[in-house]
């Protein structure tokens, strides 16, 4: 058997709980739904105000940790990180390993005022007009899982429909790919998806290396005030926090911390 990367297989089952998806629903019928959602909203803008800004997570498992949170009611969840302070709402959507759902979107997207993010292996057009059907605002785009054809141009769909892509990217080569697509919006990715382990290092070596224009995001290994004060040390506009906060015990407060933390004078601030 071939070495496949975790990556690898959660893709081969993304792809077909897509296919089992779209048999039920086809493209045209998801894109009617599309047309009918509220309006999309500008997330790439609320990532551009000042101070860091904090993207929670509803995270219920994942590949690396198993379970993390028996998260019962993902939109009471929201509803703390957004009372906390958060900028963006992260959704995973995935099911076989991140136990998420698109109802867990729609739930989230019914009680926030606040751009919802759905994060999920995007493979194909589908999941970009299911996302928008779903009240999605910002799609994840993960470079390392799409060819370079194939990611420019779920890029430009997901901007053609409104919604802003977050691109995200492992190493520098992802980075200049990134670029090379059109993104805008860069979120670099401190766990590599092929074998799981965390580096946060890697933000800081390819976050300066952005254009001075691209919103930058650090992704995960967020576990409190320090790790955001870091990243913001290293340029980050904002951070994305999933474990650290369905783990807290008090949602809003431990977004409400992280806030203040990157709102103080003290914290390196964004250099647009
Ligand atoms: O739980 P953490 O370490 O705070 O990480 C959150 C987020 O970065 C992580 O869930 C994530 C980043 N990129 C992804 C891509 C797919 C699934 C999950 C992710």
């Amino acid at each position: 058997m071939s070495s496949q990367s975790v990556l690898d297989s959660i893709i081969d089952g993304v792809k077909a709980d897509v296919a089992a998806r779209e048999a039920v629903l086809d493209l045209a019928a998801v894109k009617a739904l599309a047309a009918k959602a509220p309006e999309p909203r500008d997330a790439a803008a609320a990532l551009r105000m000042p101070d860091i800004g904090v993207i929670a997570e509803v995270k219920r498992a994942s590949p690396s940790k198993g379970q993390l949170s028996n998260i019962t009611d993902p939109a009471s969840l929201a509803k703390q990180y957004e009372d906390g302070g958060a900028r963006v709402i992260s959704v995973l959507t995935e099911e076989r390993r991140f136990n998420g759902s698109l109802a867990d979107l729609d739930a989230v997207r019914a009680v926030v005022d606040i751009p919802v993010l759905r994060k999920d292996f995007i493979v194909g057009p589908y999941q970009i007009h299911e996302a928008r059907a779903h009240g999605a605002d910002v799609i994840l785009l993960i470079v390392a899982a799409l060819e370079q054809k194939v990611l420019a141009s779920l890029l430009d769909r997901t901007e053609s429909l409104g919604m802003t892509a977050l691109v995200e990217v492992h190493t520098e080569e992802e980075a200049n790919r990134a670029l090379e697509a059109g993104a805008s919006v860069v979120g670099v990715n401190a766990r590599d998806l092929k074998t799981l382990t965390v580096d946060r290092d890697v933000f800081s070596r390819i976050a300066p290396g952005l254009p001075s224009d691209i919103v930058r995001i650090a992704e995960s290994g967020v576990r409190g005030t320090a790790d955001l004060l870091a990243y913001a040390g290293a340029g980050a506009d904002a951070v994305l926090v999933g474990e650290g906060l369905v783990t807290s015990g008090d949602p809003r407060a431990a977004v409400a911390d992280l806030v203040a933390a990157g709102a103080h004078p003290s914290c390196p601030k964004p250099s647009r």
